[in-house]
């Protein structure tokens, strides 16, 4: 087991009065290796709130991470985000490549944050390849699409064979035929061994899942016609 979330549950103190609203009800959830499981679920159900958590991101209010045998919140906060480095490739919600460097310098960033000797820069090109951004491979983030950007976040996640991949809505913005190529490189992680997490509300995804649950109201359900 990769990655076990135990009871996981978050709050928010919303609003001028700081009402509590419950985005994540208590969740159970294991990625094991070799799985790619998908979670889809409409907008404000609680999926990104769910894999901010997983990822180490976000302070649950209740409930425990386990990746491998480390709880990650009874961790500090440095210890934390090395284990999420080593462990964990992230393609976080929105755009979050580094302006100033070059889309193949952004795909090798968690080399250089790893403080790898040698950048894999090999492995880079190929990962540029598959997601059809090879060409672009000098140009700045700000000459991207946000479809490339999204494609370029997918490469960089997986730039280190990482064992967990927690990717928040990879296929956003992307056409159908970009978004198949997204899907099929996260599901070519979860075949190289990698365990897999893909929030989307894309139902395109469910097809490359071994696993599909559903979020609703902020509670995870299996899905009902579950892939076989
Ligand atoms: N920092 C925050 N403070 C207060 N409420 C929050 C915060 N972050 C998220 N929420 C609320 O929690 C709920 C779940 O949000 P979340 O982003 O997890 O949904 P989602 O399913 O990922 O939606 P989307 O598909 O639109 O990204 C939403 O109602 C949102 O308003």
């Amino acid at each position: 087991m990769e990655l076990r979330a135990r009871e996981l549950a978050k709050d928010f103190s919303r609003g001028r009065s700081r009402r509590t609203f419950t985005a994540v009800r208590p969740v159970d959830l294991e990625l094991e290796a070799g799985t790619l499981t998908v979670i889809t679920g409409r907008s404000g159900s609680g999926k990104s709130t769910l894999l901010s958590m997983l990822a180490g991101m976000l302070t649950p209010t209740a409930g425990s991470v386990m990746v491998g045998e480390e709880n990650l919140y009874a961790l500090g906060e440095a210890e934390r985000s090395r284990l999420r480095n080593r462990r964990i490739g992230l393609v976080p919600q929105g755009h979050t490549a580094l302006r100033s460097l070059t889309v193949l310098e952004n795909v090798l960033l968690p080399a250089v944050l790893y403080g790898r000797a040698e950048p894999p820069q090999q492995r880079a090109e190929e990962l540029l390849e598959a997601v059809g951004l090879a060409e672009l491979r000098e140009a700045r983030p700000s000459e991207l699409s946000g479809g490339e950007l999204r494609r370029m976040a997918v490469a960089r996640a997986l730039l280190l064979q990482p064992r967990i991949v927690l990717a928040d809505e990879p296929t956003a913005g992307l056409d159908g035929e970009n978004t198949v190529a997204a899907l099929e490189l996260l599901r070519e992680a979860a075949n190289a061994g990698a365990a897999v997490l893909v929030v989307t509300h894309e139902s395109e995804a469910d097809r490359f899942a071994d696993r599909a649950f559903t979020m609703g109201g902020g509670s995870l359900s299996p899905q009902a016609d579950q892939p076989s």
